[in-house]
């Protein structure tokens, strides 16, 4: 598969984190910069430390090492057009942070219950996200919520109805819906198809390599699934006990892995 270019302006540096609960428990000496329109996964076994690096790249947990750094567009005026500012995620204050986060950032959750309100209607999960951002029309809101409903193929006549009466996969739809809908430039997501079904994890994955292509999203995803990562990321970093293994084109390293921790890993989803 043809991959695009990507010599595009950079979104986000990771400079040398650590973040670290004992010895090799945690994510130490992370180095990378994501650019914009790139989708980077991020993928490794259990307990190699994907969540806790994850974690501090979205401003949920501080490093104990290192920087974060973002670079924010802020559309100064019509005329003067937008101007970078590159703010330190961990420096601009907690009240900075998480207005970064409702404003410019999504988080997609492997657990919609967590990314969801379960007791509010569906069409009220999609509208609460861009009503954070000042929008009040009703009829607005509601339009928002079905034309959203119907991007991530839920039936808009459900708007009403509360995602507990979903199944599992038609909340995550819907968690997806409410992360996208207040159009972020960056977006991160932790095993986004983790415990679904087989069938309804395929259906999901073609629809979020369709709303990335479409949205042009920048995107930090978590996966310890290699079907995942391939279709879904431009380019794939390895990590193992909390480093970096191995790093590169998405097809390189999983068609021509160098490093033997991420040949053991490939080779274990092509044996059966
Ligand atoms: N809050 C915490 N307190 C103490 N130890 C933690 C904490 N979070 C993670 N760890 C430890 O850090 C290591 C990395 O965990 P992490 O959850 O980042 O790995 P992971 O690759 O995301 O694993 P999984 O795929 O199972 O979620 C593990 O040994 C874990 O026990």
């Amino acid at each position: 598969m043809k991959r695009p270019q990507l010599k595009r302006p950079a979104l986000l540096d990771a400079r040398n984190i650590t973040r670290l609960y004992g010895p090799n428990q945690g994510c130490q000496d992370i180095d990378f910069t994501l650019h914009q329109g790139e989708v980077l996964g991020i993928v490794g076994e259990s307990g190699s430390g994907k969540s806790t690096l994850l974690r501090v790249l979205s401003g949920l947990e501080a490093p104990d090492v290192g920087q974060v750094i973002y670079h924010s567009t802020q559309q100064a005026s019509a005329a003067a057009g937008s101007a970078t500012e590159s703010l330190d995620l961990y420096a601009i204050g907690e009240a900075r942070r998480r207005a970064l986060l409702r404003m410019e950032w999504g988080l997609v959750h492997q657990n919609p219950r967590d990314g969801l309100r379960l007791g509010v209607s569906a069409g009220a999960n999609v509208g609460e996200r861009l009503m954070a951002l000042g929008q009040r029309h009703y009829g607005d809101l509601r339009a928002a919520g079905q034309d959203w409903m119907e991007r991530v193929e839920l039936d808009p006549r459900r708007i009403d109805d509360a995602p507990r009466t979903f199944s599992g996969g038609m909340q995550q739809r819907l968690q997806i819906a409410r992360t996208l809908v207040t159009q972020p430039r960056l977006v991160f997501m932790d095993e986004p198809t983790g415990g679904l079904d087989v069938s309804v994890q395929a259906r999901l994955l073609d629809m979020l390599r369709t709303l990335t292509r479409e949205l042009g999203l920048s995107v930090i995803l978590v996966t310890h699934d290699l079907a995942v990562a391939r279709l879904l990321a431009h380019r794939l970093m390895v990590m193992r006990q909390g480093r970096v293994v191995e790093a590169g084109l998405t097809d390189q390293i999983l068609d021509d892995p160098q490093h033997p921790y991420t040949q053991l890993l490939v080779s274990s989803v092509l044996t059966p």
